[in-house]
Formats: C-alpha cells, structure tokens, sequence
C-alpha cells in the first residue's frame, strides 16, 4: 500500500509547524523521517495517522484521501506506534495487544481462536510473551513499547507509522525490532533521532527541518558530513563499515 502526501501544511496555534510537504512512502518502503528537536517530524506522522487534518493539502492512503476514508478502514490498513503514552492502567499486556484486532471485528464480537493466536504470535516477536498477563502499568518503559509493537503487529495492517520506534529500547531489543519490522516487509514511516540506524535501515529518508522537507534520497547519497553539520550542527566522519557495508556515522563534536 502506498501513502503519499502532497502540498501538506500545518498550522497549530497561528504557527505554521509545517510547510508544504510532499512525501511518498511506495509499497513495501522503509522511509525515515529524520531532523532536529521540534522541527515536525510527530506532527507530520499525526498528519499520515489522521490524528490531525492539515489545513492545505492532502495525505492519501492507496491514492484515496485518507480523511475521506471510515475510520475502521483506515485501521485496518494503517498501524501507528505513537510518543503518546496511552493511559492503559487497568489492563494486562494480552488485553492491550488484543486491542490491535478490533478494527477486524465486529462491535462487541469476541475474541477467536484465530484472533488469540495473532495475538500471541505478536507477543512472542517482541519477545513479550512472558508478560502476557502482567499489568501494562507496571512494565518499565522498554517493556511498554514492546507491547504497542505488539499491538501495531496484531493489527495485521500494510502501512507502519512509527514515531521513535526504538526509544526506551536496550541495543539488542532496538536491533531486533528493527530487523523485525523490515523482515515484515510493510510500507513504513519512521521518525527516527539514531541516524545508524536510519542508514541501516531505511530505503530512503526524508531530512525535516523548520517544518519543511530540505532533502530526500538513499541513506548513502544522502547523510553527507556536509548535511549533517547544516542540519544537525554535528562534525562526523562516515564511511562504510567493512563488516555490515552499512553507512556508519562517528560522531566527533558539535560544530
Ligand atoms: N499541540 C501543539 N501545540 C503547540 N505547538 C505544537 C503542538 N504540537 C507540536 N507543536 C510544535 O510544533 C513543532 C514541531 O513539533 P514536533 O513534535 O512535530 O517535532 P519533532 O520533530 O517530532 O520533535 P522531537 O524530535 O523533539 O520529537 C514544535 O515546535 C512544537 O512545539
């Protein structure tokens, strides 16, 4: 499924947070969305998850405007693992997960047998199956964000919103998930902050800065020493590890 958006702007409390955005993720894509503190990565992905309407422009899903789609549709095709935490106290870690199948059900329809098994599936590839009937409140930050993947790949969805996916996570869970999400071979948006893990990951990336897209293209032609002092004022040194053949940035000092 392929997710576009075209001449999209953002203005929230009289300010423009984003400016005239164009973004194409095609089918099956890793796209990532990178760029400083506060210059609009969420908010572009709240634009692409319909948690915001933009005030020019248009975000489609499979060429259709995404706002003149039901809701239950657009659940069924697109899964978000978001910053906002969501205030799920009161429920176990299988509950929350089992949350990611109700857009394929009916109102107030049970649980199958078929739906219990997505649900444990996704729960083991997060290596969260352990917790399955532990309270959410009580997992630790890592742990919780396990669980929204969980919930994301329950929703059986083609297209992957993921804001700071690896956020909280440990190493070894960050490599995993993310190796785990590309194998799963959806269209994916990600805002990303680890730029290794962009160049490894990522089939092209989108540089945001000041609310407005500045660059695009293959992690290679584009996370240049040049671009990354511009937009991220770091000096580094990058080049192609010898083991991975992954772009990998060392990062000197701030310029
Ligand atoms: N609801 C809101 N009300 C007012 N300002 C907002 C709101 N949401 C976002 N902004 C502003 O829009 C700008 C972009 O914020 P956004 O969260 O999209 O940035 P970001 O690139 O995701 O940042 P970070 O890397 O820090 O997560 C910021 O200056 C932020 O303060």
């Amino acid at each position: 499924m392929t997710v576009s958006v075209e001449n999209l702007s953002s203005v929230i409390d009289g300010r423009e947070i984003l400016k005239d955005i164009q973004l194409t993720a095609r089918q099956g894509e890793f796209i990532g969305l990178i760029g400083p503190n506060g210059s609009g990565k969420s908010t572009l992905l709240k634009h692409i998850y319909r948690l915001l309407k933009p005030d020019t422009g248009t975000v489609y899903l499979s060429n259709q405007d995404i706002f003149a789609l039901p809701s239950r549709q657009v659940a069924q095709s697109l899964a978000v693992v978001s910053q906002e935490s969501p205030l799920l106290f009161d429920f176990t870690v299988e509950e929350i997960v089992a949350m990611g199948r109700s857009p394929h059900k009916r109102l107030l329809e049970a649980d199958t047998k078929a739906d219990h098994a997505i649900v444990l599936q996704s729960l083991e590839q997060v290596q969260m199956q352990a917790y399955r009937q532990a309270n959410y409140a009580s997992l630790s930050g890592g742990e919780k964000q396990r669980v929204m993947i969980a919930r994301a790949l329950a929703q059986n969805a083609s297209v992957l919103v993921l804001d700071e996916p690896t956020n909280h996570l440990d190493i070894h869970h960050q490599l995993q998930i993310m190796d785990l999400v590309k194998r799963l071979g959806l269209t994916i948006i990600a805002a990303l902050h680890d730029l290794n893990i962009a160049a490894a990951y990522c089939d092209r990336i989108y540089v945001i800065d000041e609310g407005r897209i500045v660059r695009s293209g293959q992690p290679v032609e584009l996370l240049t020493t040049a671009l990354l002092r511009e937009i991220f004022r770091v000096e580094t040194d990058i080049r192609i590890h010898p083991i991975t053949q992954n772009l990998t940035i060392t990062y000197l000092s701030p310029s």
